[in-house]
């Protein structure tokens, strides 16, 4: 077979699409039965109703431990005429759970008793019938349904199942799923070194993923070896799952126009396209075809477009054919901190991060890219953009799906501004210590960490800004440009900041005087970030003027970025932090030692939260970690410097 670039002509909207998967597999609950024990069954669906073989208690037990008597026998009893009971004739000891002594319907607790002697128990109120008693069948009668069909069993139920004499249950058989991972590019990480990855080699990680995601919503799957893009070998594997016991049939990547894109004629080959190309981004291309009356859908290969198809086709095809609900996200109001446009006509599931600052949740874009896998692991939510809307307007306030409960993300600090390695070691301490807080930042260089301030959209802004006339740090830029905002600033670290250069320094550079060289390619950070200023203002030192610098206007956001620029020679050299270079086994020449604070509103100062971070940041386990890092000094690490 030859290859032919596919054109997804007739794209659907993701209703549409939906709606044919569904039409065409229309099964619910239609998997066939399986019995499985009570502790077995966690996570199972019932297949069949269950009711009780037997009642719980089965026998009018006491609730409390004390003596069981006729109720009839103890009125009258008061305070200043209390009322003897002969033990073992009006009344009997008994432990909770024991079995009620003939003739008697009530239990008193053992701390309103006398005991006069081993003979005589005296009490100073009476009982009431049935009181402290657990009567036969009060909590499972024998018959009555424990749980309907199609009810998932949770640990709860075990109890119910086990105290209601049900030893082993009808489920639904889970769906299968064969997994068919393809792409000629694909490397098992189970077999080989990491070391000897060439370009154009990728570890195959989508099936890991889709095989996890197939078991937390109740189905099972087989992991097909991998599938170099030949079109008659997929046909085979797909033919071959299609003809045994698989339920569902997913192929990864090869789903859209490339030369080596397979799936589609590997699908039409065997059976009937039913849609190829829904609005939805990520998502896109997928692939949702029948092959002998059974569901063959090809995902796309990029990580978040599989994540968003599988969770918008194929659970709750799964959930289906269990007779289970589509899972639903808890939602929640969100106040979109940034204009975020979208194209019109696709319907975008834009992941985002979240957290609360004052009484409102800001949502805060991740990058797009759905190759990106971090950007959906990054991610506390998602945004759907309608196909019919063009994006979303600075403030404007929309509904985002949660990823985790509402409570953490209450418990998020949000931190915008300069990049600091630090703040990774940051963000991991706090979890260390157990206090719940998820520290969210967002580099945006050390103005945008003011601005985000002035916005309103974070707890803290990480900043490096040197006011040249006098070499102060922050303050006469918070009094410029957040002049009625009350703010406190603490210092997290002084840092080297340096030329990152390759190893073994080819170009023999020394100090910035070298930039203005004709043989220097330079790579340059944003404006409005704290490492710009100092860059400029040493450039001004030296009387070399911006012109005079090759990669002057190539910019990028953060000192990773500036060291990987310099790690694939796009660059011969950057302007960034020691631990940037370290982390790239890079070189490093300090030009100047710096003072990076966070810069914390006091609305926010007292808070439970930002306190806890102050504590991490005093505390020697962080200071450690931040020294080990190379090019830091925490000697004011925690200071509060106004
Ligand atoms: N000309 C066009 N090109 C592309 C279009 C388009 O409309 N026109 N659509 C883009 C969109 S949207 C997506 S999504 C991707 C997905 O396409 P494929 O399903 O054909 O995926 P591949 O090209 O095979 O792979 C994409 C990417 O993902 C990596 N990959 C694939 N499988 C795995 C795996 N199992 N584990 C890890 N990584 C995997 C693969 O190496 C590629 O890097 O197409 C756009 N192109
Ligand atoms: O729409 Mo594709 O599915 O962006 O990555």
């Amino acid at each position: 077979m030859t290859s032919t670039r596919n054109i997804y002509l007739k794209m659907k909207t993701l209703e549409q699409a939906r709606d044919i998967l569904f039409k065409a597999f229309p099964g619910f609950g239609t998997l066939d039965t399986e019995m499985v024990t009570a502790d077995q069954a966690v996570g199972r669906v019932l297949a069949e109703p269950v009711f009780a073989k037997i009642s719980s208690p089965g026998f009018h037990s006491a609730a409390m431990d004390g003596i069981a008597v006729k109720a009839e026998a103890t009125y009258g009893a008061c305070e200043t005429s209390p009322k003897k009971l002969i033990l073992n004739k009006d009344a009997f000891y008994v432990n909770t759970g024991h079995v009620l002594p003939q003739g008697t319907d009530a239990v008193i607790m053992m701390e309103h008793i006398n005991i006069q002697d081993e003979n005589i128990a005296e009490i100073e109120a009476p009982a009431f019938p049935w009181q402290y008693i657990r009567k036969m069948g009060e909590d499972i009668v024998a018959t009555e349904l424990l749980f309907p069909r199609n009810h998932m069993i949770s640990p709860y139920c075990t109890g119910a199942l086990i105290g209601g004499g049900v030893f082993s249950v009808p489920v639904r058989k889970k769906p299968e799923v064969m997994l068919i991972p393809t792409g000629s590019e694909l490397l098992d990480w189970k077999k080989i070194n990491i070391e000897n990855m060439k370009p154009g080699q990728v570890l195959e990680s989508n099936s890991y993923v889709l095989g996890n995601m197939i078991e937390a919503c109740g189905g099972k799957y087989a992991r097909h070896g991998l599938m170099p893009d030949n079109p008659e070998k997929i046909i085979k594997a797909v033919e071959d799952a299609v003809n045994n016991d698989f339920d569902i049939v997913l192929t990864v990547g090869g789903s859209s126009a490339g030369s080596e894109d397979y799936t589609k004629e590997v699908i039409k080959s065997l059976g009937e396209i039913l849609v190829h190309g829904v609005t939805i981004m990520p998502g896109k291309p997928v692939i949702i075809g029948m092959v002998k009356g059974k569901p063959v859908i090809g995902m796309p290969g990029y990580p978040v477009s599989m994540i968003v198809a599988f969770e918008q086709f194929v659970m709750p095809l799964i959930c289906r054919l269990l007779g289970r609900p589509e899972p639903e996200r808890e939602k929640v109001l969100v106040d979109v901190t940034r204009k975020i446009p979208s194209k019109l006509g696709i319907e975008e599931f834009l992941r985002v991060k979240l957290g609360k600052v004052g009484n409102r949740i800001t949502a805060s874009s991740l990058p797009r890219g759905a190759g990106s896998i971090t950007t959906i692991t990054d991610a506390d939510g998602i945004i759907r953009i309608p196909a019919n809307s063009e994006g979303i307007k600075e403030n404007e306030t929309v509904t985002a799906e949660l990823f985790k409960p509402l409570n953490a993300v209450h418990n998020t600090i949000v931190i915008v501004g300069s990049h600091d390695n630090t703040l990774d070691i940051l963000a991991d301490q706090l979890k260390i210590e157990n206090s719940g807080i998820t520290l969210c930042s967002s580099h945006v260089g050390s103005m945008g960490g003011l601005m985000a301030i002035k916005r309103g959209v974070c707890h803290v802004a990480g900043s490096h800004l040197l006011d040249t006339e006098n070499g102060s740090y922050n303050i006469s830029y918070i009094k410029r440009f957040l002049p009625d905002i009350k703010v406190k600033i603490v210092n997290l670290v002084f840092r080297d900041q340096g030329l990152i250069i390759p190893k073994g320094n080819p170009k023999n550079i020394h100090g910035i005087e070298d930039l203005a060289r004709k043989d220097i390619k330079f790579i340059n950070r944003q404006s409005g970030a704290g490492t710009r200023i100092l860059l400029d203002y040493q450039l001004n030192k030296l009387n070399i003027s911006p012109e005079m610098i090759q990669g002057y206007g190539h910019e990028e956001f953060t000192h990773m970025s500036v060291a990987v620029a310099v790690l694939n020679r796009t660059a011969d050299t950057g302007l960034g932090i020691c631990a940037a270079a370290r982390a790239l086994n890079l070189e490093f020449i300090p030009v100047v030692t710096e003072q990076y604070d966070l810069i914390i509103p006091e609305e926010h100062f007292e808070s439970k939260n930002i306190k806890i971070l102050i504590n991490t940041i005093k505390s020697m386990d962080f200071q450690t970690r931040v020294k080990a890092l190379g090019g830091y000094h925490t000697e004011r690490t925690g200071e509060i410097i106004i």
